[in-house]
């Protein structure tokens, strides 16, 4: 179980957002933990894998409690991170950037790992947030099972509400382990989408924070 602040309220605010924006999930909001460990059951016996052996009789529990809390926990906005703001005192006024944010999230298609690095930016106006913030949203909407353009959407448009302004950039940098592990099995391909808000659409922003987040740079 993860451990940190949550703020659903807040959590149904960004649901609503991205709700009327046409970018949240497909889903109902209903998350069983029962059928959830039912549903291991039965495929680890369409396996043909008896569930009365030692080593996997709780593994329907097991994985249940992963989905639920771990690897799918971002589909429930009651676990949607706390934000801390302070009050941008100093004036700063140029881009706040978090490079090489790493994630792991999971292919809706295959249901398999999808691993890589989020690059955010936002320009501050009174507020600025706590660092980690920017984190804790990548993960959230990670934590899905997903497709890389809607994760960079859903992340770019939460932080957009969040932070109070359109001058936010994501990039997601990824590897789709459906592309590595299965299929056409190239080991090679990095998967890269992004989206730019306000200040950031202006080709001289988006050529500095490409540069800036190019590795070794700054
Ligand atoms: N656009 C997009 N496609 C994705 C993402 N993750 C996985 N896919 C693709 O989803 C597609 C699913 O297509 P299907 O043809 O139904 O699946 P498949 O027969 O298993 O396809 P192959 O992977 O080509 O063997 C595949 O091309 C995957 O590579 C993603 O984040 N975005
Ligand atoms: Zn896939």
């Amino acid at each position: 179980m993860k451990t940190y602040e949550k703020d659903p309220a807040l959590g149904n605010k960004v649901a609503q957002h991205l709700k009327i924006l046409g970018i949240d999930n497909p889903v109902n909001g209903n998350i069983d933990n029962n059928l959830v460990q039912q549903s291991i059951a039965t495929l680890l016996s369409g396996l043909g894998i008896p569930l009365d052996d030692e080593s996997i009789a709780k593994t329907p529990e097991r994985v249940a409690r992963f989905f639920v809390n771990e690897l799918f926990y971002g589909l429930n906005y009651a676990n949607f991170p706390k934000m801390t703001f302070n009050h941008n005192k100093y004036g700063y006024s140029e881009p706040v950037i978090a490079k090489n944010i790493s994630f792991k999230s999971t292919c809706e298609h295959h249901l398999v790992t999808i691993s890589g690095e989020a690059f955010v930016a936002y320009i501050p106006g009174n507020q600025v947030v706590g660092l980690s913030k920017l984190n804790r949203v990548v993960d959230f909407f990670a934590r899905r099972p997903q497709v890389q353009e809607r994760a960079t959407l859903q992340i770019f448009r939460a932080l957009q509400f969040l932070l109070e302004t359109e001058d936010v950039a994501v990039l997601i940098k990824a590897t789709h382990h459906c592309i590595t592990m299965r299929g056409v099995s190239d080991h090679n391909v990095e998967n890269i989408t992004y989206q730019f808000g306000g200040q950031f659409s202006n080709p001289e922003m988006k050529r500095n924070f490409l540069e800036l987040i190019k590795d070794n740079q700054a």
